[in-house]
């Protein structure tokens, strides 16, 4: 099929056609052409496809909260052409074979490249290497290694996994959390707030000391670490300081982090209960300018879906995590293009080519966060930067509800997604 994309403005610059066949673009430009389908897109913003460094998804294991499929469409209705899919499932991502299932299942969804994340450490224990080249050298080609709900607390162990993954120019995504800083029943931001509540918390310099540590650890090893989800003021200066010497540091920061403060734990509802947790409007504030000017390299999800018996509980028992990809664009176009912080190319370097070159995803046979240019696969995402979104969670293809963007009143939609040349999404619905 070809698509004719006519009259958007690339990456907010300059304004062009853009005909899409063979799952390639084709021309740029005033294209003249007739396609099979048109879509007028005056007004409208085209970006190279998005990417996620962080999703979960749940299969294998929690088909009730979420499954590939039902993820990728929430991934393709937010403008998705790429996601990375984090390893603690059930059974872990730690072997070869998980990674290729997972990969598989991607594959047969077909609406999003998903690619799996394969564990540090044998079942996400902290103890074992997990089967890392194996990982690497299956047909999912896994370069993202990651205990993600967990934190790779042994120093030793985070030596040895930067150390293999250099081999493969692999790297390291680490849930930066001392857990002897975060009690088993800390729930939240450590503060005052939680003071009032009565909630356990646990204090941002549980994040910050593994940060430090890992970077100090990155320029050890000559490897590549990332940081996920960076949530603290002080983890922003300490990744300031260590790109400054040079250590091959990368991090991410989610829409959550770049909006919502902890005040919002005042009605203890359970959707604002999230790993790291939510931070006080000082951190968020640094988190924004951060993003702006390149300390933190890109946007992430963290899509955590939950299903409602493990979310729907008191405060302290309820799971972390909370819904992101169908909102990520319209919550980053909020915060950070309507105030002036980021223009769309910066949205298209933070969301699409900087997480795809941080997974190796840049390259390859199926690569994403190219270049909008002739010969470039056709990977694409169309927004209206203008359109007013009010998110209701009862609309979320996601299977889950821990939807904390309820309500919100959102400026940017994504309009439609195009994977290799085939839409995904088209008028902001599922196009398949
Ligand atoms: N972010 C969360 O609060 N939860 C994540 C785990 C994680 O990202 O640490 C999950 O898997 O549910
Ligand atoms: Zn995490
Ligand atoms: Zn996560």
């Amino acid at each position: 099929m070809s698509l004719l994309i006519k009259g958007a403005s690339l990456l907010g610059e300059t304004t062009a056609d853009v005909l899409v066949a063979d799952g390639k673009v084709q021309e740029v430009g005033s294209v003249t052409a007739k396609a099979d389908r048109t879509v007028d897109a005056d007004g409208l913003v085209l970006l190279p496809g998005l990417v996620d460094l962080h999703t979960h998804l749940r299969e294998p294991g929690r088909e009730d909260a979420e499954t590939v499929l039902t993820g990728s469409r929430a991934a393709a209705v937010g403008g998705y052409t790429a996601v990375l899919a984090m390893a603690n499932t059930s059974p872990v991502t730690d072997t070869g074979e998980a990674a290729e299932r997972v990969y598989d299942l991607g594959r047969q969804a077909g609406l999003v490249d998903v690619q799996p994340v394969g564990a540090v450490t044998k079942a996400l224990a902290g103890e074992e290497l997990a089967e890392l080249g194996l990982m690497a050298r299956s047909r999912a080609r896994v370069r993202v290694f990651s205990d993600d709900g967990r934190c790779v607390a042994d120093a030793r162990v985070m030596r040895r996994a930067l150390e293999y993954v250099k081999a493969f120019g692999g790297v390291v995504s680490q849930h930066s959390q001392d857990p002897s800083l975060a009690g088993p029943t800390a729930c939240c931001h450590e503060g005052e707030l939680s003071g009032r509540l009565g909630l356990p918390g646990w204090p941002g310099v549980a994040e910050e000391v593994i940060v430090a540590r890992d970077v100090m650890l990155a320029r050890h090893t000559g490897s590549r670490v990332h940081v996920a989800h960076v949530s603290t003021a002080g983890s922003v200066e300490v990744i300031r300081w260590a790109k400054a010497q040079g250590i091959d540091v990368t991090a991410e920061v989610t829409p959550h982090h770049l909006l919502l403060t902890t005040d919002l734990l005042s009605g203890y509802d359970p959707t604002f209960k999230v790993n790291p947790p939510l931070r006080p409007a000082e951190d968020v504030e640094a988190l924004r300018a951060a993003l702006a000017d390149g300390t933190i390299d890109a946007v992430a999800t963290d899509h955590a879906p939950h299903a409602r018996h493990d979310k729907e509980h008191a405060f302290v028992d309820a799971a972390f995590g909370m819904l992101g990809l169908e909102t990520a664009l319209s919550v980053v176009s909020t915060v950070m293009v309507e105030r002036g912080l980021l223009d769309w190319a910066g949205v298209a370097r933070t969301m699409s080519e900087r997480p795809a070159r941080i997974a190796g995803l840049d390259h390859g046979d199926r690569p994403h966060g190219r270049p909008i240019a002739v010969g470039e696969p056709a990977n694409l995402t169309l927004v209206d930067p203008q359109a007013k979104v009010v998110v209701d969670r009862a609309d979320s293809v996601s299977l889950s509800r821990n939807n904390p963007w309820h309500d919100r009143k959102l400026t940017g939609r994504v309009l439609a997604t195009i994977l290799r040349g085939e839409p995904t999404v088209l008028e902001g619905a599922l196009a398949r």
